[in-house]
């Protein structure tokens, strides 16, 4: 049976968010309420940023009743915030998350302010790029696996809300469960701790989220998934360095950044604008990773640069970050990725592997000199 936005309506009509009895939908606070193919359910509520904590108790009420709703298979409610029109200085159109919530400009000279952190995770680490398509995600994924091999605990978080496409690299399917109602259990794959959006909402939903809901969708799955002790949390965020991504990274108290980049040109002014935009909010660059350097010819062997070769590696010494190592482009890569088992998972003794093994060894060392994961930084725009 389909599920409609008047079941979902109906069902919240019983959720008060105040003394007084308003109901949630006459609150006029309800954004959105998007119902997938699949009758699952989502959408937003919308809080001053004061008021995150005092609703949070309402959004898992109203996650609860819509459970309840015969049919729903499952729910995703987030708190978002409409931009604050009294700053004028910050400029962009995007709304802002209310979770966590903001935290003030550092005093000139002060120590860093500490944020909200994840509680048992050691260092999260974005894994971005400037722009899409370069193998961000299968980078991500065969990292985390290699970082896994050398003995660490690891968890991958799908931030790539717009195309979600660690469960396919994984080849996982299914939902995650529900604990008490609250927090969601991570799906396993190879050994890895991985949430994505994917799991959750089918595609489509997610490209209709405004940007507020894609934010607190992206706080929630970091903050109400069962993460357990990690040392590394690999975030695959969404391509490019629009807002989305900037407050993403200024949400988030990430240890550091891996910016992933083909050699073109074109590609390389990208990745120079996400060494930017996280220098920007003061997130250390771990790393460069070239992806698709080198064809090597599997019939004969012979090594071809079919997109130029050291582009990444020649600016990460202008921009002066680490180089973190190049990977090439090859057929066991893609189809293992786009079958489902990643390379290093499947074929951990094989070449590619190896590459991947190399690149995790060289991040973890720069991670692990780079002390305790930070507070999440204020952007200051001048
Ligand atoms: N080193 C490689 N060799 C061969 N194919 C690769 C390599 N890296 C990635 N690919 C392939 O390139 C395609 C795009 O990769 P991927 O989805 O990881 O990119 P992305 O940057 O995350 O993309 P998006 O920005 O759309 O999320 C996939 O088909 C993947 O299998």
């Amino acid at each position: 049976m389909a599920i409609t936005r008047d079941d979902v309506l109906r069902a919240l009509q019983s959720v008060t968010i105040d003394a007084a009895g308003t109901t949630l939908p006459g609150s006029g606070r309800l954004s959105q309420v998007v119902v997938d193919p699949n009758n699952r359910v989502m959408f937003s509520i919308l809080v001053d940023p004061s008021e995150a904590e005092r609703f949070e108790p309402v959004r898992r009420q109203a996650e609860g009743r819509v459970l309840q709703i015969q049919g729903v298979s499952g729910v995703f409610a987030s708190l978002t915030s409409e931009r604050d029109t009294s700053h004028p200085a910050q400029s962009s159109a995007a709304p802002r998350p209310v979770s966590p919530p903001p935290v003030a400009p550092p005093r000139p000279g002060a120590p860093p302010q500490q944020g909200p952190k994840l509680p048992g995770v050691r260092h999260i680490v974005a894994v971005a790029s400037g722009k899409g398509g370069v193998g961000k995600s299968t980078t991500a994924c065969n990292l985390a696996l290699a970082l896994q091999a050398q003995g660490l605990k690891v968890g991958l978080l799908d931030a790539d809300i717009y195309g979600p496409s660690v469960p396919k690299l994984f080849g996982l399917s299914g939902k995650p469960t529900v604990v008490d109602n609250k927090a969601m259990e991570p799906m396993v794959g190879y050994g890895l701790k991985v949430m994505s959006i994917g799991f959750l909402i089918e595609p489509e939903a997610a490209m209709i989220w405004r940007g507020p809901m894609v934010q607190s969708a992206i706080t929630q799955m970091l903050r109400d998934v069962l993460w357990g002790e990690l040392d590394v949390l690999l975030v695959d965020m969404p391509p490019g360095t629009g807002d989305a991504q900037l407050t993403m990274a200024q949400a988030t108290p990430l240890s550091g950044a891996v910016i992933v980049s083909t050699p073109q040109d074109l590609a390389l002014i990208d990745a120079r604008r996400g060494v930017t935009m996280f220098k920007k909010v003061a997130v250390p660059i771990l790393g460069i990773v070239e992806n698709m350097a080198t064809f090597i010819c599997p019939n004969c062997g012979h090594a071809s640069h079919i997109f130029g070769h050291g582009g990444a590696r020649h600016e990460a010494q202008r921009l002066g970050v680490p180089f973190l190592g190049e990977v090439p482009l090859n057929m066991t890569i893609r189809e293992t990725s786009d079958a489902g088992r990643p390379v290093v998972a499947t074929d951990p003794e094989g070449p590619q592997a190896k590459v991947y093994r190399e690149i995790a060894a060289a991040l973890w060392a720069n991670l692990s000199g780079a002390g305790p994961a930070r507070s999440a930084p204020k952007i200051v725009i001048e």
